[in-house]
């Protein structure tokens, strides 16, 4: 019996934590593995996973792959990551891989069909996951798919912004779109409507708050989908050639994809005061600096708990997450934008430190 693996793949801030923290609360008694791959090097969605209190999911279950972005690096880091997995005396029941909100999914179902992983493991479904209000408001991907017909329609222009490519090849590599954080939004059935049409036919287009949806929905799809993936097609056009691997197996791709577009860095500072007026400030700083994502831990004074802080655009979440335990206190939070921002007017506008990259 192969082993299912379950991608979710989704743009920064889209959910995939949340949805994956909710599948891992209601799995039963399913052993499942987590393989998480992070834009940015904080670690922040393992460390909203990991000693989550969970109990299905316990801390060596959490495996995070921070050298790259997982659809880049899947020889080097993914594959031997999977074999690990494959060959631990309690093999899990079931692998889930949350990809970075930049990642195609595609070079990472492709990786499956190697010798290796195909004999043992089987891609059991895509599952994509999307900012509801935001695709809907035409934010983030949409508006600038919109930019970009027009850009096709200009003879002068062949490429697509990372954005929209990613979002395209997101929903192309589907299995299941999740319209998430509905609770934001209005009626989702326009949305979902019109989803049903950019989806490859057949694809479930599901509705979601928090990711809430039944471990029986996200798992056990058995769909196989690295034998089907000429389905699945790439849309986006930036390949760079790598001159250095003339492996036979069309694996990574040699592309980039459009991540130099982006950039993500750290910021430190001492611990806060007040939750709120911290919150309001990151509202502000993301708002004035067009940041795409921010999200890390702070200590605050006289408090024992961790504060976790989550922006995805101007909307800031916190919330206390666990004791501190043995974490230093003070404010670690990653900045991700697209490429250009000005991280020391940043950093000074969050009355933090940058940490060189
Ligand atoms: N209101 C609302 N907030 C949500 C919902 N789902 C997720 N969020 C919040 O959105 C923020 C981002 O959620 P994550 O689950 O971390 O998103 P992600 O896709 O894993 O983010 P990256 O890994 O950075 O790409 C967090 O503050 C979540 O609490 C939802 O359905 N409704």
């Amino acid at each position: 019996m192969k082993i299912p693996a379950t991608i979710v793949t989704g743009f920064l801030g889209a959910g995939k934590t949340t949805l994956i923290r909710h599948l891992l609360q209601n799995a039963g008694d399913r052993r499942i593995a987590l393989i998480i791959n992070e834009f940015g090097d904080l670690g922040v969605d393992g460390g909203i996973l990991k000693g989550c209190g969970i109990e299905s999911c316990s801390d060596d279950d959490v495996v995070e792959l921070s050298n790259g972005c997982i659809c880049c690096t899947v020889a080097d880091d993914f594959v031997p990551t999977m074999q690990a997995l494959l060959a631990r005396e309690t093999p899990p029941d079931h692998i889930v891989i949350e990809t970075s909100g930049l990642a195609l999914p595609q070079p990472l179902v492709r990786a499956f069909a190697w010798p290796d992983l195909k004999t043992r493991v089987t891609v059991d479904g895509v599952v994509t996951v999307l900012d509801g209000p935001a695709v809907a408001a035409g934010t983030f991907a949409a508006d600038i798919a919109a930019v970009d017909r027009q850009r096709a329609a200009d003879d002068g222009l062949d490429h697509e912004t990372p954005l929209s490519e990613l979002y395209a090849d997101q929903v192309a590599c589907a299995d299941m779109i999740v319209v998430n954080k509905i609770d934001l939004m209005g009626d989702p059935a326009p949305l979902i409507a019109r989803l049903r049409g950019e989806a490859r036919a057949g694809v479930q287009v599901v509705p979601a708050e928090m990711g809430a949806l039944p471990a029986e929905v996200l798992l056990g799809r058995g769909q196989g989908a690295e034998d089907d993936l000429a389905a699945r097609h790439e849309i986006h056009h930036h390949h760079h050639h790598h001159d250095d691997d003339d492996d036979d197996h069309d694996h990574d791709h040699h592309h980039e994809h459009g991540h130099d577009a982006f950039e993500s860095f750290v910021v430190e500072t001492a611990e806060i005061a007040d939750p709120a007026a911290f919150a309001a400030r990151i509202s502000d700083v993301v708002r004035r600096h067009g940041i795409l994502r921010l999200k890390g831990f702070a200590s605050v004074a006289g408090k024992p708990m961790r504060l976790t802080v989550q922006a995805v655009g101007p909307r800031v979440d916190h919330y206390f997450d666990r004791p501190l335990n043995g974490d230093a206190r003070g404010v670690r939070l990653v900045v991700i934008g697209q490429a250009g921002l000005d991280r020391a007017a940043i950093a000074a506008d969050l009355q933090a430190s940058p940490i060189p990259a």
